[in-house]
């Protein structure tokens, strides 16, 4: 419930569907089209179930995945406390190389916050992965998150001598816009 089908759902087709999706069972996939640098990659964006009882099915997805996207709700304080227990997964089941970006979730939903920015970015800090707040709902940091992604995979795929290397934490600060900003008055 943390909005790993909302978020995607504000990707592909740029709203916001609230409270409208039963719980995903197993897997469900999207394919989007995003255009990074002039180069066209197209993203097959697998949606997992969150709850435990679907476990054994997610695990054989992460074998194949080339990134992840870790969410947690900044309302609970749970979801964030089962990051560390999903980094343990993805070292043990995914590729060593996987990318992986770590999300903030629900980040319009300020008054119910149960973790300050500052944690998530210590979290992903110490696991040395990105780290954004997004909203499935406004759509804060949406797009970047998929497109950071995606820049990092082409600069992967297609990567030419006399380019400098694409640096996706220098990208994600240069771009991120700071949810529930204008405080700092
Ligand atoms: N306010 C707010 N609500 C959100 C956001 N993202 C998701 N929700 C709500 O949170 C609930 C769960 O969202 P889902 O997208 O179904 O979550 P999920 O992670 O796909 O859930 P599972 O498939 O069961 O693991 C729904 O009621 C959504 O409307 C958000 O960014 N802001």
């Amino acid at each position: 419930g943390v909005g790993k089908t909302s978020l995607l759902v504000q990707f592909d087709q740029g709203k916001f569907i609230p409270g409208s999706f039963s719980a995903t069972v197993g897997i469900g996939f999207t394919n989007k089209v995003v255009t990074v640098d002039n180069v066209k990659v197209k993203l097959q964006i697998w949606d997992t179930a969150g709850q435990e009882r679907f476990r054994s099915v997610t695990h054989a997805y992460y074998r194949d995945a080339h990134a992840l996207l870790l969410l947690y709700d900044i309302t609970s304080k749970s979801s964030f406390d089962n990051i560390r227990a999903w980094l343990t997964e993805i070292h043990e089941y995914a590729q060593s190389n996987v990318v992986i970006m770590l999300l903030g979730n629900k980040a319009d939903m300020s008054s119910d916050r149960a973790i300050r920015r500052d944690e998530g970015e210590r979290l992903a800090r110490e696991y040395s992965v990105p780290f954004m707040e997004t909203s499935a709902k406004t759509g804060v940091n949406v797009d970047l998150a998929f497109t950071a992604v995606a820049k990092e995979l082409k600069h992967r795929a297609i990567q030419h001598p006399s380019e400098p290397k694409f640096q996706i934490h220098e990208y994600i600060e240069a771009q991120k816009e700071k949810s529930g900003c204008c405080s700092y008055f």
